[in-house]
């Protein structure tokens, strides 16, 4: 774990790339094209823990049809900023056979995460799977996985707040920031 200064530093030389003003936008925007396309499927919507918890915290109240809520924990960053194995903790198996599929996630950014978690899903019997981002980052390359929503387009740049962290720190953060270069490790 970082030292509290050493926590304020990070911040204090990151970039601002979101304000909180233009996520609230895009979340409403981003209601309205999943209401136009789930709105009558009833579906579950799955928040992916810990980074979601901010983005489907807000998106949930906007949107206005009947829906079942419960939550998957999945991680592959840990504490990094480098992305490794999958380790799956929590997974809701028995509530997703026969419905839609709705999964809500922070940032895709190789899709390794998104991937596996669309495999398993459709493994346990779903009869549909959508899946919605705040920000997808542009890496340069092909990625397994393609989101139906998908709010920003990110730089390649490590970020944090609204949900996503900086070694474990700053998930409270009411807009999105970019790591300064160089500052990754
Ligand atoms: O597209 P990928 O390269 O697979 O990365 C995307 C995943 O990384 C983050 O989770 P993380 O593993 O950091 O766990 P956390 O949500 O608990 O922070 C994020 O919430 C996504 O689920
Ligand atoms: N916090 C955070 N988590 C990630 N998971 C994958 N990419 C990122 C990122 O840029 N920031």
């Amino acid at each position: 774990m970082l030292t509290r200064e050493k926590t304020e530093q990070i911040l204090e030389n990151a970039e601002l790339i979101y304000s909180a003003e233009a996520i609230a936008e895009t979340i409403q925007r981003l209601a309205d094209e999943i209401a136009a396309q789930l709105s009558n499927q009833y579906p579950l919507v799955l928040c992916v823990m810990k980074g979601a918890v901010v983005f489907a915290g807000h998106l949930l109240p906007k949107l206005a049809f009947p829906l079942n809520f419960e939550y998957l924990q999945v991680t592959r960053y840990h504490n990094a900023t480098r992305g490794g194995a999958l380790d799956w903790l929590v997974f809701p198996q028995n509530a997703i056979k026969d419905r839609a599929v709705l999964v809500i996630d922070d940032i895709l950014d190789e899709g390794v995460t998104l991937a596996e978690i669309r495999t398993k899903i459709l493994d346990c019997g779903a009869r549909s799977f959508h899946s919605v981002v705040l920000a997808d980052k542009d890496i340069g390359k092909n990625k397994p996985f393609h989101a139906d929503f998908v709010g920003f387009v990110l730089p390649d740049r490590y970020v944090f707040g609204f949900g996503m962290d900086v070694h474990s720190a700053w998930r409270n953060l009411p807009a999105i920031y970019a790591l300064q270069s160089g500052a990754e490790r």
